[in-house]
């Protein structure tokens, strides 16, 4: 008798085992874990690096500049907690030749071990109204956006489907949650990487890989300083109602986010979240008096501009 109820808890602990990651993933331990940052050289990338590396982590930071490469590697050392952690830094482009990424991929496995986790944040952004961008500008930020973090997640994931664990960040934006004037060319090749997420994290929750999407706010960064020179007063309007973030708190949630294996990591206020659900609605509704943008062209030219309670 006292068998049979041995056994009953035995397998019933078994079975709870078993389903526990069907629940909620076990955190990855990033203490030895060996995480690759593409993008790892400046602004969000960075401090995510930094962020992993003070807990422990192994760092492969990619990005082109090699100058810039030793620089952040000096910044990101300063941070170890133990005396057997590395910073590797390697120098590709991400989004122009598979064969390379997947090479030097291959090259940081070799150093540094098989990747735990893989930090998709190389990017860049243009603002500008839709006739004055340049054409070819649309192409390269689906590029270096979309298929930049396409070639090293592709690169990875064999690996991590056989060892049956692992994470993948995607670093999209708030700008990749709803389209904003001034975005037609950037947006769209951050939505894309919510498509490549929910499609890839559908096919790899069964091997215990998690995919997480990262939508930060505009962010104290070289790149949002570079973006600013150009960018349209209707879009810094906008994006101020978001705020500007500073990346290091930016890089402690996404990461939490991404230890914890929880899919979506917003940055900032909450209510951006249920906004971008209904914007089409609220679209529509401001539809009878102009586009949504309206209402910041508004301020810009002296109009009265809509109130919230308006919509
Ligand atoms: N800052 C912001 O306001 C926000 C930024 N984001 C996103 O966060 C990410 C990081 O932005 P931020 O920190 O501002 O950018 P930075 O311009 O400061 O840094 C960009 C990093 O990406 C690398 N990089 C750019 N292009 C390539 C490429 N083709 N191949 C390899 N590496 C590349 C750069 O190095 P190198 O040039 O040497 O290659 C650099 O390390 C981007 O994806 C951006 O869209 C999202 C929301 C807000
Ligand atoms: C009618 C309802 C209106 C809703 C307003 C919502 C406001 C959201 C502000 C979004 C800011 C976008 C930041 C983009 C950051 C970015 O990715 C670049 N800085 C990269 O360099």
């Amino acid at each position: 008798m006292l068998l049979v109820v041995a056994a009953f808890i035995v397998a019933f602990v078994l079975l709870l085992y078993m389903i526990s990651p069907l629940i909620s993933p076990k955190p990855l331990k990033l203490n030895g874990a060996h995480v690759v940052v593409t993008g790892g050289s400046s602004g969000i990338g960075k401090c995510i690096a930094i962020e992993c590396y003070r807990q422990g982590a192994f760092i492969t930071l990619v990005a082109r500049d090699e100058v810039k490469l030793l620089q952040a590697k000096k910044e990101v050392e300063k941070f170890a907690i133990n005396d057997k952690q590395v910073v590797l830094c390697i120098s590709v482009d991400v989004s122009s030749d598979y064969s390379q990424v997947e090479s030097v991929i291959k090259q940081a496995q070799e150093k540094l071990g098989p990747v735990d986790m893989l930090v998709n944040c190389a990017g860049m952004s243009i603002s500008g109204k839709f006739e004055e961008v340049e054409v070819d500008r649309f192409k390269k930020l689906m590029e270096v956006n979309y298929l930049g973090s396409v070639y090293p997640t592709r690169a990875v994931i064999t690996t991590m489907k056989e060892r049956r664990m692992g994470r993948i960040m995607f670093v999209s934006s708030q700008a990749g949650q709803i389209g904003l004037f001034g975005y037609t060319a950037y947006s769209p090749s951050k939505f894309a990487l919510r498509g490549l997420a929910e499609s890839l994290q559908m096919e790899i929750k069964p091997y215990n890989i998690y995919v997480t999407v990262a939508y930060p706010p505009d962010t104290d960064t070289p790149g949002l300083a570079e973006e600013n020179k150009t960018k349209p007063l209707e879009t810094k309007l906008i994006s101020e109602t978001s705020g500007v973030c500073q990346p290091d708190q930016v890089a402690k949630i996404v990461v939490r986010d991404a230890v914890q294996g929880n899919f979506n990591s917003s940055v900032g206020p909450e209510w951006l979240d249920a906004v971008s659900s209904h914007l089409w609605n609220v679209t529509r509704h401001l539809h009878h008096r102009g586009s949504p943008a309206d209402c910041y062209h508004g301020i810009v030219s002296d109009h009265r501009p809509l109130l919230p309670g308006e919509f």
